[in-house]
């Protein structure tokens, strides 16, 4: 377990017995959970534990579902998310997030990644192209499209259209991405990639990043939250989970006897 006591500069987000239930469906339980700013946090565990629900809890998107309850509380720049009034574009600009599969819009490279920005009320033109060429820079993709900008999304490849996504919500300058299996559509030279970026984003953001492949988790994350069944078994550093975890049902998981 833990050894160190954090201050409250290290943490982006302080999770304090969070609950969550869809309808009758008690999907999170009792969630208490610090995640680190700078770091990469994997969340791993079987199908239907509550992964996805967690991650979209984080940045209030789990909100638009209907009949959703939330208690307890989610800190994060001193106040608690779950109570507090936000504007909720403004959160998305602070909380980014990539999904599953690369969703660029049907517009130019450039568009989709001015985008943010734009929305967020950056007018300066020059400002704009500047940006966009850092965030396709930050994601190592500006190389391979700087001479096609105004070219349609749609026409890169699934890895390029993933590593537009994550500059997309890099442009709007955030602390934290949460990615929901963000190479689980990808060959494993864009999964390579991406990782690759992951580790290197870290430097200036903090990750939060769901996954089902356990070697992913092992390769690139600082600390490592196994779920099960809505509440969090175990959370720890992630040498500690893959070598000696603390949990049977940790150890069940992690050696692959279920899930
Ligand atoms: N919109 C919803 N309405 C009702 N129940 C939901 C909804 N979304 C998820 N659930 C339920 O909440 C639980 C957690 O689902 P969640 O998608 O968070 O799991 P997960 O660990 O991300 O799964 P997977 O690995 O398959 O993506 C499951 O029992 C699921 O059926």
């Amino acid at each position: 377990m833990e050894t160190n006591v954090l201050t409250k500069s290290e943490l982006i987000f302080s999770v304090n017995d969070l609950n969550l239930w869809y309808g009758e469906t008690y999907a999170l339980k009792n969630i208490n959970m610090e995640i680190e700013k700078n770091k990469v946090t994997a969340i791993i565990g079987p199908s239907g534990c509550g992964k996805s629900t967690f991650v979209k809890t984080l940045n209030l998107m789990v909100n638009t579902t209907p009949n959703v309850k939330i208690s307890g509380e989610i800190m994060f720049r001193g106040e608690n998310l779950i109570t507090k009034k936000r504007d909720l574009v403004d959160l998305r600009k602070n909380i980014g997030m990539v999904f599953q599969k690369g969703n660029p819009f049907p517009q130019s490279i450039f568009d989709n990644v001015a985008f943010g920005p734009k929305i967020h009320g950056l007018r300066n033109k020059q400002e704009i192209e500047q940006l966009v060429e850092k965030s396709l820079k930050d994601v190592a993709l500006w190389d391979e499209v700087k001479d096609r900008l105004k070219d349609p999304a749609l026409g890169l490849s699934g890895g390029q259209q993933q590593r537009l996504c994550i500059a997309r919500a890099l442009a709007t300058k955030p602390d934290v991405l949460l990615m929901d299996e963000p190479t689980s559509a990808l060959d494993p030279i864009s999964t390579a990639k991406i990782e690759d970026l992951i580790i290197q984003l870290k430097e200036k953001y903090t990750v939060v990043i769901v996954t089902h492949n356990m070697q992913q988790a092992a390769r690139i994350s600082d600390k490592t939250a196994f779920f099960l069944n809505g509440e969090v078994i175990e959370f720890d550093h992630t040498d500690n989970i893959f070598s000696t975890p603390n949990d049977k049902r940790t150890e069940d998981y992690i050696s692959g006897r279920f899930g």
